[in-house]
């Protein structure tokens, strides 16, 4: 995307200028509010922008057809909201409706759903489910939806906000595999920071007032980091000699 403003009644954001490599993974962080969550509804298409031009592949996104872009790139939203109370299975097949229907498409559920573990569920109705279940269903459904092609992007929004610790670092491992092997982009917005620096090569942070800026993940973000939310970031090497970034209390701060 190059220049790209997006108003919202009194809220503008922007210029965003972002380029997005093919295969890569990349964090988009910053404070609440600060619009990450719009500058991934623009990369996605979900949002048009007021002024400026974002392209996917060299063609202007809105020029797609929506089937086509369905095939090469996927959105995991950060709410899941569905207005029928449909099967698992059938909430995951949704990843496939742009697909000619053949007999590999309920193979492709069924191993979308056994690597996100969510096969005991399959039967169950999407309203039955907790949060964390449900976060999983629609991880499989990305997954279903860009299981059988190469070089695409998934676009998420705190995909593993609703899961609880012991699984975070799974399914982050799982989604980077998946993405690794058919050299899918991952861009994601997150919370954790440390999650961030474990997964993803780049950061893009979001400083308020929508500049944007682009860091190498590592220890060197330290500093980056810490202007963004304004706060001090102890850093440390656990055992597993993972780095950890963990934020120094900070009372004296108000709530923006
Ligand atoms: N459709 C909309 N209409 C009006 N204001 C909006 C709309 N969408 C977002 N905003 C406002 O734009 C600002 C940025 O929202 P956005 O959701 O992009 O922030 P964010 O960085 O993802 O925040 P958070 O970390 O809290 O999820 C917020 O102040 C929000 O209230």
């Amino acid at each position: 995307m190059e220049n790209v403003h997006k108003k919202y009644g009194q809220h503008s954001f922007g210029p965003f200028t972002l380029r997005i490599r093919s295969g890569e993974s990349m964090a988009i962080l910053g404070p609440n509010g600060a619009g990450k969550s719009t500058l991934l509804k623009l990369l996605s298409g979900s949002t048009s922008p007021t002024s400026g031009q974002i392209r996917f592949n060299d063609r202007p996104l809105s020029a797609w057809d929506p089937h086509q872009l369905s095939q090469h790139r996927a959105v995991l939203t950060q709410f899941h909201e569905m207005a029928f109370a449909l099967s698992v299975h059938v909430v995951i097949g949704l990843g496939r409706v742009s697909r000619v229907r053949s007999a590999s498409c309920d193979q492709i559920v069924a191993r979308a759903g056994e690597m996100l573990g969510v096969t005991h569920l399959m039967a169950r109705t999407v309203d039955t489910l907790s949060g964390g279940e449900l976060a999983r269903v629609h991880l499989a459904r990305i997954f279903a939806q860009l299981w059988d092609v190469e070089d695409g992007y998934i676009l998420m929004d705190e995909p593993i906000a609703a899961v609880d610790p012991g699984l975070q670092d799974l399914l982050l491992e799982t989604l980077m595999r998946f993405a690794r092997i058919r050299r899918h982009a991952v861009i994601a917005v997150m919370h954790d920071v440390n999650h961030a620096l474990r997964y993803f090569s780049r950061l893009t942070l979001v400083h308020p007032g929508s500049e944007l800026e682009c860091v190498e993940s590592g220890v060197d973000a330290k500093q980056s980091l810490e202007q963004l939310y304004g706060v001090r970031l102890a850093c440390l090497t656990d055992e597993q000699g993972d780095l950890v970034m963990m934020p120094l209390r900070n009372l004296s701060k108000n709530i923006p």
